[in-house]
């Protein structure tokens, strides 16, 4: 049976991969010899090119919303396997954050941080 999150898994899978062997005539590649600065540029401008996409409205606003999303997901899956950082590192932490409000986590992180100054 394939699960929505599989493209996902295997395109992390080729990233991994491209950061080992490195391969002439790939973009990831291009993208990993420029290290963490060229990848953080990219990651910086698709951000940037998603928010002006969430302010598009209809069907083809909607349509390139998505189409932009998925840039910045490529190239933040390039930064994280470019830092040797597997998904699902990243989802277990999104696992342990599961059923904490933002809000409480950030009110406990200004008592630790006034507990530690103390
Ligand atoms: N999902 C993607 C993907 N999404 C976006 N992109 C590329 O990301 C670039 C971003 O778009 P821009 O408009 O910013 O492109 P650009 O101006 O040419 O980029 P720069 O020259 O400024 O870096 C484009 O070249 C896209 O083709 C991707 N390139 C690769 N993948 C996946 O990664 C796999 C490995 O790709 P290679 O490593 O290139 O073989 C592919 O099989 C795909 O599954």
């Amino acid at each position: 049976m394939t699960e929505p999150l599989d493209p996902l898994m295997r395109l992390m899978q080729t990233l991994a991969e491209r950061a080992e062997t490195r391969p002439s005539g790939s973009y990831t590649t291009k993208l990993m010899e420029g290290g963490a600065a060229k990848i953080g540029q990219k990651v910086r401008e698709e951000a940037e090119e998603l928010i002006e996409a969430a302010l598009e409205t209809g069907d083809t606003g909607r349509a390139h919303f998505v189409y932009e999303a998925a840039d910045l997901v490529y190239h933040t899956l390039v930064l994280l396997a470019w830092k040797g950082v597997d998904l699902t590192e990243v989802a277990a932490e999104l696992a342990r954050r599961e059923g904490t409000s933002g809000l409480v986590e950030k009110a406990s992180r200004k008592t630790n941080h006034n507990s530690s100054e103390k």
